[in-house]
């Protein structure tokens, strides 16, 4: 698979979070295209197989100020992608004080860092869980940012950290919002593996796969159309090329701000019949009460990322999000460091998706 490569030179790319589901497959994608990747990662919710062979790797929690400060000395980085984070909406409910800790704490000891050692620029990942759920109408970066839940609040916080950095300090930041992330890397070997899982997609294929008897629908109360949750699913793919091209677009430009979803939003009731179709299997579900702090709808508006960066989301369809995730699920029942299975039936090759289009326009 060949890329389109930057322009020279070779710029060094700080990736926090590379361990985990988003931030691997970005820092694949910025590997394939020639960047040089350095991944830091405590590997407390992710894993040391899923960092690109190329790139650097260093074990560090962020929240230690020491270690961060040591990293940026080893080498001089020209941006930093920041994924690393807690990020379960259910979870931060129980752990409010955490979540804001953790998560605007390691913010500012990266973003310093980078500050004190002249990063130019900073690219923050936040989310859909900033901002109120609307049903029937998409979300665009106009919206009024309204937390409603502890995770969302410390995105929130950290986007306001990121504001004042940049009209004090001058390091050009972005903020990618994005919606739910889901999919694989064609090929097979690179997805997603919480333990314990707690996202949808992944769920209902381990109920398809026989390793749990029924996915749990966390309420069917909601104003939507058939009660449950909507989101809109994006493929991490398409969210590694929307990482790229704001990376381009930060070499003359800033205070760059972008919600990133495919525009389509599904009910968990239609991405468990989605999920059926795509593996042939039947896919029980057991109604329970809501989860505590979950919007009923959340749909991207991303008219602003394919207006000025050029982004087209080539992968978020529901059926290659699904099926995507379906070959890794199978591949990898047990996840990274299981045995690597065939291509289940019916799932097609490798060579049925298109590889990602990143085709950075300079
Ligand atoms: N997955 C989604 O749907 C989604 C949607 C919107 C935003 N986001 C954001 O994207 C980012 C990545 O999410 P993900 O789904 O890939 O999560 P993930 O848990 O798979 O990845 C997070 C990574 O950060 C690492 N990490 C966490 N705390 C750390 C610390 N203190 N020091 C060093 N490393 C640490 C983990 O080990 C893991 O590898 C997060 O910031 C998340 O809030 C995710
Ligand atoms: O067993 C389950 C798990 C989830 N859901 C529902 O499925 C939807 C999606 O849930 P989940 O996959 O847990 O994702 P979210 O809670 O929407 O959060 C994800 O998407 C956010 C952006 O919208 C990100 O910021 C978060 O980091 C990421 O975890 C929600 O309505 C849940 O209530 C169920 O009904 N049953």
């Amino acid at each position: 698979m060949k890329h389109h490569h930057p322009i020279e030179p070779v710029e060094n790319v700080l990736v926090t979070g590379g361990a985990g589901f988003v931030g691997s497959h970005v820092a694949w994608l910025l590997c394939e295209l020639g960047f040089r990747v350095t991944v830091v990662d405590d590997l407390s919710t992710g894993h040391r197989a899923a960092v690109p062979p190329t790139a650097s790797f260093v074990l560090a929690d962020l929240r230690q100020v020491g270690t961060i400060n040591q990293v940026f000395a080893e080498r001089q980085y020209d941006a930093v992608m920041h994924f690393a984070a807690r990020t379960l909406v259910g979870e931060s409910n129980t752990r409010p004080i955490d979540y804001v800790r953790d998560n605007v704490g390691t913010l500012c000891n990266v973003l310093q860092a980078a500050i004190d050692h002249g990063t130019r620029s900073f690219i923050l990942s936040s989310t859909a869980s900033i901002f109120e759920s609307r049903d029937g109408s998409d979300i665009d970066e106009n919206q009024v940012v309204s937390p409603g839940n502890p995770y969302g609040e410390s995105k929130r916080m950290c986007e306001r950290v990121l504001f004042w950095a940049e009209r004090s300090h001058g390091i050009r930041t972005a903020v990618l919002r994005y919606f739910n992330a889901a999919g694989a890397k064609p090929g097979g070997d690179l997805g997603e593996d919480h333990r314990p899982e707690t996202h949808l997609i992944p769920l209902v294929l381990q109920v398809a796969q026989g390793r749990r008897p029924h996915i749990d629908i966390f309420g069917n109360d909601y104003p939507t159309r058939d009660g449950t949750c909507v989101r809109d699913y994006v493929h991490v793919l398409d969210l590694a090329d929307a990482h790229v091209r704001t990376l381009i677009a930060l070499r003359s430009s800033g205070a760059l701000a972008y919600n990133v979803g495919s525009g389509a939003g599904y009910s968990v009731r239609q991405i468990v019949a989605a999920a059926e179709r795509v593996t042939g299997r039947p896919i029980p579900t057991i109604m329970r009460p809501r989860r505590m702090g979950d919007p009923a709808a959340l749909v991207a508006n991303s008219g602003k990322l394919r207006r000025e960066l050029g982004w087209k989301p080539l992968h978020s369809d529901l059926q290659t999000i699904i099926r995507t995730a379906w070959i890794w699920h199978s591949r990898h029942p047990g996840g990274f460091g299981s045995s690597c299975l065939p291509f289940p039936p019916g799932a097609g090759s490798p060579s049925a998706v298109d590889p990602p289009a990143a085709q950075p326009s300079d």
